[in-house]
């Protein structure tokens, strides 16, 4: 046979293969939809996550929704996710233009970068920065920062928020730009936080009516809201850059994300590598800061409304750990309730519910459903947590779920909220250490109990959680105090 000949026969294969996958596989189930709109008049722009474990209880783990220009497929088990998302990475590891982010400004953000040789460029300036080993090294900043929370909530305890935003957000600007923040009028900390506003209040990534509808729509207010945040992401790329280049001319920079890749940026590179150099350290803040902030404000409303579990994880620190020291990170497989506690917490309410959507490249097939190629993948934390298959009473906070019988059930620890395959969080082991040496020292040292109002009652806080790629509890009020007080010097930052 001619290759001509052989040649012809694979086109034809091929085009008939993908003819009847289109054609006679199914799509996943979902709702009926409307005419032309599809499913964009029941998709709220609040508590996606809710709705879609909504629906998947109707429609299974895959659910199949349209909305003008694209298909969405939300997956609701982490089964799903690791088969497609992990297993074939190579089609989901795609990301959806987002265009709100465009208006914005953040081009050179990895978590929104196509698949393609700039994402593995991307990847690559975090993971020399962010792997296992060199996140070790950052340990004693955390230990550092995490006794000066204590102190803060100690302190100023109605101000909690601010002190576990202040928490984060030093880590932060340690390891992505060298610097100490001293006060909280540091003109750094206020250049990153005015960016990541724009993160916070352009509502749920890739599924805003901005992302499908032309901009008379109702619901495309958002992009008005997107363009005021332009000059905000302008300066946290130019400003930390320039900075840190001008130390580096004069010899007085501190080891920084900045300063590593800024040194190792030589004559011959392009305008473009200075770009992905500023793009991916601001991307650090606005993808680290805000996460582990708001994580760690959904544990206060955890230990608020869960006072066993905290006193069962008091109790436990006392006991491994003893009087005259705070927990260190030597001490955390020592400590497998806290373990458990702060897997909960990530599992009860994660802090990114519905991920950021990936992108499928090709046309696939799962389970005798028909994928089609293009579609925005979504990826469902919040409804894989509250998967009844896996976790038994899922809305209950209860650590001791992870444990080995009989304690506990040995439900699995959730790992959706790390994200999946070749998008996975790269701050991950940061962040990990960072909840879990916050958590672990707040406990040993602080009770958090609720507040008592004007009328002796408790005030049982039911807080709405925030609207963004990152969600977190609206503020609520509660009562924090020392537990140990003949302890207080320990939470003297003296290292
Ligand atoms: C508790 C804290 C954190 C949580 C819950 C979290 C969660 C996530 C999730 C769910 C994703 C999306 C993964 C996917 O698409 O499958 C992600 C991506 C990302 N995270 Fe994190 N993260 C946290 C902290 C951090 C930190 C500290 C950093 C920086 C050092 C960071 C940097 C990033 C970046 C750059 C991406 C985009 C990755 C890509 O698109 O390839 N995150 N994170």
């Amino acid at each position: 046979m001619s290759n001509y000949i052989l040649l012809s026969i694979i086109c034809v294969s091929v085009t008939l293969w993908r003819w009847l996958l289109r054609n006679r596989l199914p799509l996943p189930p979902g709702p009926p939809a409307d005419p032309i709109i599809g499913h964009a008049r029941i998709i709220p722009e609040e508590n996606q996550g809710d709705f879609f474990y909504q629906l998947s209880k109707v429609y299974g783990p895959v659910i199949h929704l349209k909305v003008p220009g694209r298909n969405m497929i939300v997956l609701n088990t982490v089964e799903a996710a690791m088969d497609l998302l992990d297993k074939r990475s190579a089609n989901y590891s795609d990301r959806s233009k987002l265009p709100l982010f465009d208006i914005m400004g953040w081009n050179a953000a990895l978590g929104f970068l196509p698949y393609g040789k700039k994402f593995q460029k991307h990847r690559r300036l975090y993971q020399q920065y962010f792997s296992r080993d060199k996140c070790n090294g950052y340990q004693s900043v955390q230990s550092k920062q995490a006794r000066l929370l204590v102190k803060n909530l100690a302190k100023n305890p109605e101000k909690y928020s601010d002190a576990l935003q202040w928490f984060s957000t030093s880590i932060i600007m340690h390891v992505a730009y060298g610097c100490e923040v001293i006060s909280d009028d540091d003109i750094l900390v206020k250049i990153v936080e005015d960016a990541a506003q724009g993160f916070n209040n352009c509502g749920p990534a890739g599924n805003t009516a901005v992302d499908y509808m032309p901009s008379w729509f109702p619901g495309t207010h958002y992009a008005k809201k997107a363009r005021s945040y332009k000059a905000a992401t302008k300066k946290v790329h130019d400003f930390p850059y320039d900075t840190i280049k001008r130390q580096l001319v004069e010899g007085v920079e501190s080891p920084s994300y900045l300063s590593y890749h800024i040194d190792r940026l030589d004559q011959n590179d392009e305008p473009d590598d200075i770009d992905d150099i500023k793009g991916s350290a601001a991307t650090i803040y606005t993808a680290g800061g805000e996460t582990t902030w708001s994580t760690l404000l959904i544990f206060i409303l955890a230990m608020v409304l869960n006072p066993d579990c905290q006193r069962e994880a008091q109790e436990e620190i006392d006991r491994v750990v003893g009087p005259g020291r705070l927990p260190e990170f030597s001490d955390r497989s020592s400590l497998p309730y806290v373990e458990c506690l702060v897997q909960e917490v990530h599992r009860w309410n994660s802090s990114v519910p519905i991920g950021i959507p990936h992108r499928s490249m090709e046309d696939d097939i799962y389970n005798g459903m028909f994928i089609p190629k293009g579609s925005v993948v979504i990826v469902n934390t919040r409804g894989m947590s509250l998967d009844e298959n896996v976790y038994l009473e899922p809305y209950k906070f209860n650590p001791s779920r992870f444990l080995p019988k009989p304690q506990g059930r040995a439900e699995p620890h959730p790992t959706a909220h790390f994200g999946f395959g070749r998008r996975v969080c790269p701050g991950r082991y940061l962040a990990d250490d960072n909840v879990w040496i916050a958590i672990a020292s707040t406990l040993a040292m602080l009770s958090i109990s609720k507040a008592v109002g004007k009328d002796g009652k408790e005030i049982t806080p039911d807080p709405p959680f925030t609207n963004g790629i990152t969600s977190h509890s609206s503020p609520f009020l509660c009562n924090i105090k020392p537990r140990k007080e003949a302890e207080s010097t320990l939470m003297e930052p003296e290292l």
